[in-house]
């Protein structure tokens, strides 16, 4: 149970004493509720009504002052009392309610924040590695979860402390009987603890469920597009009937474990209240005023043991959300590349690129276990505010290359240096900010196109928005929609094509005005047209920054400072593209040779016999 109790331990550290005032408060709220009924009956004695005699009842010398009061208002002022009480008792409640609910969600924002910090800390190898639904439902139904756990943890530690305390006041009253409802009490917890076993098992089977529904479904909803065009509609309907009946099975058998336990209690109550009256009644030879009170007690502390077993197999059923978010800011702190500071005290600048980048000696694998370097013994330089070009067969580990010039990962022998110092997680983050990059996948968020521009840049005025479209060629259709700059552009930019989605990120990259820029098949969805005036746009960036392009439409790199070749994750050549493309038998001549067979059109021998010269 280590993992609720760090939580339960986070939980007081972040709210110190608070919590103990509250959880006191609840003990008190319980012991007035207690109190309302308990007192009745020795007050209704007392009053003559019940026609029993004051030796008989017990508490009976506390309410002594009832004598001292006119008869015409006995009957008014214990009622009088009995409604103070329970007004009292509501407004507490009332209270501590409120209080509970601001505790809980100043928690679960803490936590929510905590790990999702904690999360976006974590190096891009801890993110390659995992199922991304599995975040997800970590950070939404698993800390939901772990929140309600947290409610119900208190509500048990408020039960505990108010049943002792009506376990001593039983004890005082009739020491025979409460020692036979604790044994009672004892026997039913020792039977329950495979039913809370029961419990556990089941919660991990529903989360594990809830996250393959998950990670399934987001899945589908990524892939919306094939599901439609290879009419695979039928069969993803059917995984969602499968999983749908598993989930149901699941909920089911939890139910089914709840009314088991209370079916039991409720028989096992109503066997030892009757077997209780009978021995009171035939053995003990019980009055019957301290009967009744004794039979209020009973009644209302084993539904305490009732309440004690539930509220224990909901929090176990809740065990394994308390394991995996646990797990998941463990794992997130051990793979942390940096800590997010606050930028208001300590602002980030970012790094300037005045020499080069470098990669000594470098080799890399994704898995220590896999025998093949995804890189290897690579010595590359990349000079600053130039164009260097890397190119190769697909697989041969281009991006895999930028990716550790970037720092997203470190290489496991040699070292990648910025302006001759070994990059290390302290310019981690003033080396990304000085980065722009242009993905294959370009990713645009469910936004208006000004605030995906502005994410990069807050604060950018019109005029920079407008110099950064031109820039990509994006002006003329941005101008052309109905909202201009204000216009949604749908989920990851679904309402643009594929070439204006590409050109907005290009916009986006160029309006943080970085040293280096990175472009990753950056321009691979563009039309001749829309390609050349990037292309163009490019070049009149010679000079101004570091530009690295990953191509394979090799026409667009030629006039890149320097081309490299890389193969099965070494580099083969290098050396400007006329150069490269002179000798023959080598790699590039070999990939420039399948660039003229695939591109059938004129104009693509065209350009490859330009570029050849
Ligand atoms: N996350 C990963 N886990 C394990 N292996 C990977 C991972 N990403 C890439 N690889 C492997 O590393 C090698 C280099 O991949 P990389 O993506 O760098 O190639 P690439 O040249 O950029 O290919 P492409 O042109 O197709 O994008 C490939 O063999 C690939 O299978």
């Amino acid at each position: 149970m280590e993992p609720i109790w760090f939580f339960i331990r986070r939980l007081y550290e972040f709210t110190g004493n608070k919590i103990l005032f509250n959880v006191s408060g609840m003990v008190f709220v319980s012991f007035l509720e207690g109190l309302g009924i308990v007192m009745l009956v020795p007050m209704l004695t007392l009053s003559g009504m019940s026609g029993l005699q004051d030796d008989e009842v017990p508490l009976a010398k506390w309410f002594g002052f009832i004598h001292e009061i006119p008869a015409p208002w006995v009957l008014p002022a214990i009622l009088g009392l009995f409604v103070l009480v329970v007004t009292t008792q509501s407004f507490l409640k009332r209270q501590v309610t409120l209080q509970n609910i601001k505790i809980n969600q100043s928690f679960d924002l803490a936590t929510r924040t905590e790990t999702y910090r904690l999360l976006l800390q974590a190096n891009w190898d801890f993110f390659i590695k995992r199922r991304k639904s599995d975040m997800i439902s970590s950070l939404t139904s698993e800390i939901a979860r772990i929140n309600g756990g947290i409610t119900l943890s208190l509500q048990l530690l408020a039960t505990v402390i108010y049943t002792m305390i009506q376990i001593g006041l039983a004890f005082w009253l009739s020491p025979e009987v409460t020692a036979f409802v604790l044994a009672s009490g004892i026997v039913l917890a020792l039977f329950s603890r495979k039913f809370i076993r029961r419990a556990k098992k089941l919660g991990t089977q529903s989360t594990e469920l809830a996250r393959l529904y998950l990670a399934g479904i987001t899945d589908q909803m990524n892939g919306i597009k094939d599901i439609k065009t290879h009419t695979l509609e039928y069969s993803r309907l059917g995984w969602m009937r499968a999983m749908s009946s598993r989930v149901l099975q699941e909920q089911s058998e939890f139910i089914k474990l709840k009314t088991t336990t209370q079916f039991f209690y409720q028989i096992a109550s109503a066997i030892l209240i009757s077997g209780f009256i009978l021995l009171s009644v035939q053995i003990f030879h019980t009055p019957w005023a301290q009967l009744l009170l004794i039979v209020i007690i009973f009644t209302r502390l084993w539904p305490r043991f009732t309440g004690f077993q539930s509220n224990v197999e909901q929090i176990a059923s809740f065990y394994p959300a308390y394991k995996n978010v646990l797990r998941l800011q463990q794992e997130c702190r051990e793979a942390a590349e940096f800590a997010i500071g606050d930028e208001a005290d300590h602002p980030v600048r970012p790094l300037e690129v005045k020499t080069s980048l470098e990669c000594r000696d470098v080799s890399f694998r994704y898995n220590r276990q896999d025998e093949r370097f995804a890189l290897q013994n690579i010595d590359l330089e990349i000079p600053a505010n130039r164009m260097t070009a890397i190119v190769g067969k697909s697989g041969a580990g281009k991006s895999t290359l930028i990716d550790l010039f970037m720092g997203l990962m470190l290489p496991e022998v040699g070292q990648v240096v910025v302006d001759g110092v070994p990059l290390t997680n302290a310019h981690l983050v003033a080396l990304r900010r000085s980065i722009s990059y242009v993905p294959q996948d370009p990713f645009l968020f469910n936004d208006t196109i000004r605030e995906n521009l502005l994410m990069v840049k807050p604060g950018a005025e019109e005029g920079e928005l407008w110099e950064a479209l031109d820039f990509a060629a994006c002006s003329e259709f941005v101008r052309k929609l109905p909202k201009g700059l204000d216009t949604f552009i749908g989920d990851r930019g679904v309402r643009l094509s594929g070439g204006e989605r590409q050109r907005l990120v290009l916009a986006r990259a160029i309006l943080r005005k970085p040293s280096v820029l990175v472009l990753d098949e950056a321009t691979s969805a563009l039309d001749t047209e829309n390609e050349s005036k990037i292309q163009e746009a490019i070049e009149r960036l010679k000079g101004k920054m570091t530009i690295i392009v990953i191509a394979h439409r090799l026409s667009t790199i030629r006039n890149a400072d320097q081309v490299v070749v890389i193969d099965q994750g070494r580099i083969v050549q290098r050396g400007r593209f006329g150069q490269l493309a002179k000798d023959k038998r080598n790699l590039f001549s070999h990939l420039l040779g399948n660039q003229s067979d695939d591109e059938s059109n004129a104009e693509g021998e065209e350009r490859i016999r330009d570029v050849r010269g």
